[in-house]
Formats: structure tokens, C-alpha cells, sequence
């Protein structure tokens, strides 16, 4: 059976493109299991239809015994098949869709965090964990179906033809019309499905986005205006998932219409020569009964395939925009830095070294012709307006993101996977789990031990906390902590890590007051202890207990010992 699906890969460039890929080797046996298991009905028809004729030929129930039994068992090797085939069919499909996920979330866990073209979480989440299972029965169910309903009328109308040349035509002007018919509906249901699948992701990607930010919504009085384009999304949700039900059903009517016309034709023409009626169509005088019921049999499984395909036809526009959404969601973006480990050891001093930076889409550059060296063990204060880029070089230093040109070194290795295990990152918003305040700061972990976690806590001046909230977790987005307590938090985290040489930490001190800006720098220096530490920063005060200034200004940098 050849190939029929869509499939995303990778070029040199990086850039996906689509190829046909051929099927799982199981879905092809599938296929090939359960046609077997639908051709035993002409024997079973064959044996039918003898026993039959016997018995109105006066052979009595005894003539119809050894046909009664064999049709039995073919029966049930029949249901055998059907079953067996149907099991291996759902089976390599789930692993087909195993496979596309996880090259799905791979392609997700590649790309940069400061890449504001990634899909939204929500989004990806849609794809990923409902979307996705559209997929299954696209290929358990229509593949198989497919191929079923290539070769099944073939074979059939192999049989009837050597009976009769009128019933096979009849056969054979009947069902081209259903594909021509199923073809022209499936176009629109694969339009459809994809945009219902849009906004399926659409609404989930919106859901979370303002579930996060419910107590802004509240705040500032915009619950109204959110619940109505809420309101909006779901209704615009219902009218395309009405649209697919619609062309769902409009196939199987049109399918059902067709196959019902074409039993219809050949029963009228079996009948009526069985009556004497008509005498032409058969390549001898006229039918008798047993050739004229082994085609009337016939009639209805040679549409079986079909009606069987049409039942799964909406499963093929779903699935086949699941495959697209999810091979879109596998393309790669901005990736994080892969170099691969220099001989050299890691070290805890980092080097920019004509570092530049564009992110994508912009054509800005964020960062540009940055030099800057800053030994181990030394703690410097990155000072500059807002969007001077000291963010951004922060995330080029954490390995978050690849410079665009120049490189930036921590030790003797490029900044990248290797050096991201020996760096530990305060973001301006930390995100605090909901759970423990101890696995907030060990995070699963396997080198943080529960006791480094409490002595971080402590260190981080949150072992109070830590006790308060000893039998009860913290909510969501950590309600229940303070923004300062969030920020020790985050503090806590790092200095967890035994293995982080290098700390780096983004305007710890913003939106505090000063006591506990100067309460939080006390906690950050502290941990930075025999640490390199780097600090971008609006604050004076905090870039005074540094031992280095350095100015970045939107122009080229220019650095200023201080
Ligand atoms: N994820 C992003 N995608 C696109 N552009 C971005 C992204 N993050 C920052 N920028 C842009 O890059 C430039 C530098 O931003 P950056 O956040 O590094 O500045 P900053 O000096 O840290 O600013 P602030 O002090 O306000 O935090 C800005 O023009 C900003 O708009």
C-alpha cells in the first residue's frame, strides 16, 4: 500500500518541509488483516447461496448441513481477523501518534525561551495533549478503511462479473460516484477541521492566558470585557464544530444514498429474472437461484467498505489537521544554543565577545558589538535605561538564547546546554508552583537534597516561612507569598544548587520598597559568596555593593570601572 499521510522534516537549514511519508509497517498489516477478514464473505455468500439453491432444489436440510458448518467457521475465522486487525491497527497508531508528539515536544523543549514567536502555552498544550489524539483514528480507523475500500469492490466485482455482465455494471457506474462525491465533501471538511481546530487552540491558548492573569483582570475591572469575547470565542467554537458535524453527516447521507440506489438497481434486476422477466445480462439464458442470491448477497458488501469509509471520512479532515497542527508545533524557531562542549573546563568566569543580538522578527538589534569580561568569583552590576538590552544579555549568558554574532564564553565552553548546569537564573517574575515551599526550592532536582533545600531557605531568610507553611502548599502562582518572600524564593532556588558557579539576576530589586530591596540584596550577596555574580539593574543602591559597574547604553556599550 503506498504512502498517504503528511509528514513534517527537517532540511540542513533547519527550515521543515512536508514530504508523503510511508505508513507504519503495522497499519499496512492492519490494512491488509482486515480486508482478508471482509473478503471471507464471498465464500461465506458462495456457501450461502448453494445450501439455498439445494434446499429449493429438494436436497432436504441435510444437503445445506456441511455448508451451514463451514460458513460457521468461516464466521468465526472472520471475526478473528476483524478483531485482530482492528487491535494492531489502534496499537500502531498510538505509537505513530507517540512518535509525532514526542518529536512535537522535543522541537518545543529546543527552542528559546525568549522566542515570542513560540506558540502560546496554551496553545501548544491544546496541540499536544487533545488535538493530538485526532490522530488515532485517522490512521486505526480510516487508513485501514481505505485501503478495505480499494480492494474489496475490485474482488467483488471480480466474482460477479463471470455471473452476470448487467449486475457488475451496475456495480461499476454505481461507485464512482461515491468517491467523486466523498472527494469533493472531504475538501471542505478538511477546511473546516482545521479551523475548528484553530479555535479549539485559539480558546485554550486564551483560557490560560487570562486564568494567569485573573487577578488583573479583576483588578482593574476588565472581568466583563474578558467574559464576553469568552463568550465570543465559544459561540465562534460552536458554529465550526457544527460545521464539521454538518459535512460529517452530509458524506454519510450522500454515501448511504448511493450504496442503498446501486442494492436497490440489482435486487430489481435479480428479482425480476428470477421471475422469468428479463432474460438478457447473464452470460448464460437467465439467473437461477443460487447465482442469482450469491450476487444479491454480494450487492450489499461490495458498499460495506464504503459506508464503512464514509462513517470515518470527518476522521480523516480532523486528523490529518491535527498531523499539520502538531508538525507545525515540531518546526523549529529561535533554538536554544546546542555547541557542543569545547575541551576545557567550565569554569566560572563569563566572556561577551562582540556579542550581538536580534530577536526574531525584530530589526532591532537588541544588543550589539558587546564586549565585556568578567573573572570568577567577581560581582558586577549591569546599569542602563529601559531596553538597553541588559535582559537580553543576561538570557545570551544563561544560554537561553544564541548570539547572532560574536560569542560569549563561561570558562573555556560557549555559553549553551553544557554551561546552563553551572548557572543559576533570578528572573524579574519568578514563578512559584503550587505545592511545598521545599519542592518549590529543590524543583525535583536530583542534586538538591531536602536538607540543601532548608539550609537555602534559610539562607534566603524564609525558614519562618518555611515553617508556617510546613503542612500547607502554596497556591497557584504563589498566591500566599509576598512579592519580596517570592523573590527570596527565587533566591532560595539558586542558592540550593550546589553546582551553580555563576548566579544571574534580573532587577531582583525592582518594585520593592527600600527596606526590602536592601533586605533582598543582603540575601543575593550571600548567596554569591565565592560565586560569580551578575546583576542587571535599575537600582543604585544594589549596584553600589557590586564590585563593577558597567554602563550599557542602546549605542554601543561602553564600560565604566568603577
Ligand atoms: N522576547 C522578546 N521578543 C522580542 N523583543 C524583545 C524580547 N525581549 C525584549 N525585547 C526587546 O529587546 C530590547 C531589549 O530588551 P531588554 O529586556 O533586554 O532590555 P532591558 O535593558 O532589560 O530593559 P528593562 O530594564 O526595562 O528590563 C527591547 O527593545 C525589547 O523591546
Amino acid at each position: 500500500m503506498t504512502s498517504a499521510y503528511l509528514d513534517a522534516t527537517q532540511d540542513k537549514t533547519g527550515k521543515a518541509r512536508r514530504r508523503r511519508a510511508r505508513q507504519p509497517a503495522g497499519l499496512r498489516t492492519a490494512a491488509l488483516i482486515q480486508t482478508l477478514a471482509a473478503l471471507l464473505w464471498i465464500p461465506q455468500a458462495g456457501l450461502l447461496s448453494i445450501a439455498v439453491g439445494r434446499i429449493a432444489d429438494g436436497g432436504g436440510l441435510d444437503a445445506a448441513v456441511w455448508p451451514a458448518i463451514a460458513i460457521a467457521l468461516l464466521g468465526v475465522a472472520k471475526s478473528c481477523l476483524d478483531a485482530a486487525g482492528g487491535r494492531l491497527a489502534f496499537r500502531s497508531a498510538r505509537v505513530e501518534l507517540t512518535k509525532r508528539r514526542a518529536r512535537a515536544v522535543e522541537a518545543l523543549a529546543r527552542r528559546s525561551p525568549v522566542d515570542s514567536t513560540r506558540h502560546t502555552s496554551g496553545e501548544a498544550a491544546s496541540i499536544v495533549g487533545e488535538q493530538a489524539e485526532l490522530i488515532v483514528p485517522y490512521l486505526a480507523r480510516f487508513q485501514p478503511g481505505r485501503f478495505k475500500a480499494s480492494a474489496v469492490p475490485l474482488f467483488i466485482f471480480a466474482c460477479v462479473f463471470p455471473i452476470s455482465w448487467i449486475a457488475a455494471l451496475v456495480l461499476l457506474f454505481t461507485m464512482p460516484l461515491v468517491p467523486v462525491f466523498m472527494a469533493l465533501i472531504g475538501w471542505r471538511a478538511q477546511a473546516a477541521s482545521e479551523r475548528q481546530l484553530q479555535a479549539t487552540g485559539g480558546l485554550n491558548g486564551f483560557l490560560l492566558d487570562r486564568l494567569r492573569g485573573l487577578s488583573t483582570i479583576r483588578a482593574l475591572g476588565a472581568v466583563d470585557a474578558t467574559a464576553t469575547r469568552l463568550r465570543a470565542d465559544a459561540e465562534d467554537l460552536k458554529t465550526r464544530t457544527m460545521a464539521v458535524l454538518r459535512i460529517a453527516f452530509l458524506s454519510s447521507a450522500v454515501l448511504e444514498l448511493f450504496a442503498a440506489l446501486g442494492v436497490a438497481m440489482l435486487a430489481v434486476y435479480v428479482g425480476f429474472s428470477l421471475l422469468g422477466q428479463i432474460r438478457f445480462g447473464a452470460w448464460t439464458s437467465g439467473l437461477d437461484l443460487t447465482s442469482g442470491l450469491f450476487v444479491l448477497l454480494l450487492a450489499p458488501a461490495f458498499f460495506e467498505p464504503l459506508r464503512e469509509l464514509s462513517a470515518v471520512w470527518h476522521d480523516r479532515a480532523s486528523g490529518e489537521a491535527a498531523m499539520k497542527a502538531l508538525d507545525a508545533l515540531s518546526e523549529d524557531g529561535m533554538p536554544l544554543p546546542q555547541a557542543k562542549p569545547a575541551p576545557g573546563t567550565l569554569g566560572a568566569d563569563i566572556r561577551f565577545h562582540a556579542v550581538g543580538f536580534r530577536y526574531p522578527g525584530s530589526d532591532i538589534s537588541a544588543v550589539e558589538n558587546f564586549d565585556l569580561h568578567i573573572r570568577a568569583g567577581e560581582h558586577v552590576a549591569l546599569l542602563g535605561p529601559s531596553g538597553s538590552g541588559k535582559s537580553t544579555l543576561l538570557a545570551l549568558a544563561a544560554g537561553l538564547a544564541p548570539c547572532e554574532t560574536g560569542q560569549i564564553a563561561i570558562g573555556r565552553q560557549p555559553a549553551g546546554h553544557a554551561s546552563r548546569s553551572r548557572i543559576a537564573w533570578i528572573g524579574q517574575k519568578p514563578h512559584i508552583f503550587a505545592g511545598s515551599i521545599t519542592r518549590n526550592v529543590s524543583l525535583g532536582r536530583p542534586h538538591v537534597s531536602a536538607q540543601q533545600a532548608a539550609a537555602a531557605l534559610d539562607a534566603a531568610h524564609l525558614g519562618n516561612l518555611a515553617s508556617a507553611y510546613r503542612n500547607r502548599p502554596l497556591g497557584d502562582g504563589g498566591a500566599g507569598l509576598s512579592g519580596g518572600e517570592a523573590l527570596r524564593l527565587a533566591i532560595a532556588r539558586a542558592a540550593a544548587d550546589p553546582r551553580a558557579l555563576i548566579v544571574l539576576a534580573d532587577e531582583p530589586t525592582a518594585h520593592l520598597d527600600i527596606a526590602t530591596a536592601d533586605d533582598i540584596t543582603e540575601s543575593l550577596l550571600t548567596l554569591a559568596k565565592g560565586r560569580t555574580l551578575l546583576v542587571a539593574t535599575h537600582d543604585p543602591r544594589l549596584a553600589a555593593r557590586m564590585g563593577r559597574t558597567i554602563h550599557i547604553n542602546p549605542e554601543p556599550a561602553r564600560e565604566a570601572a568603577e
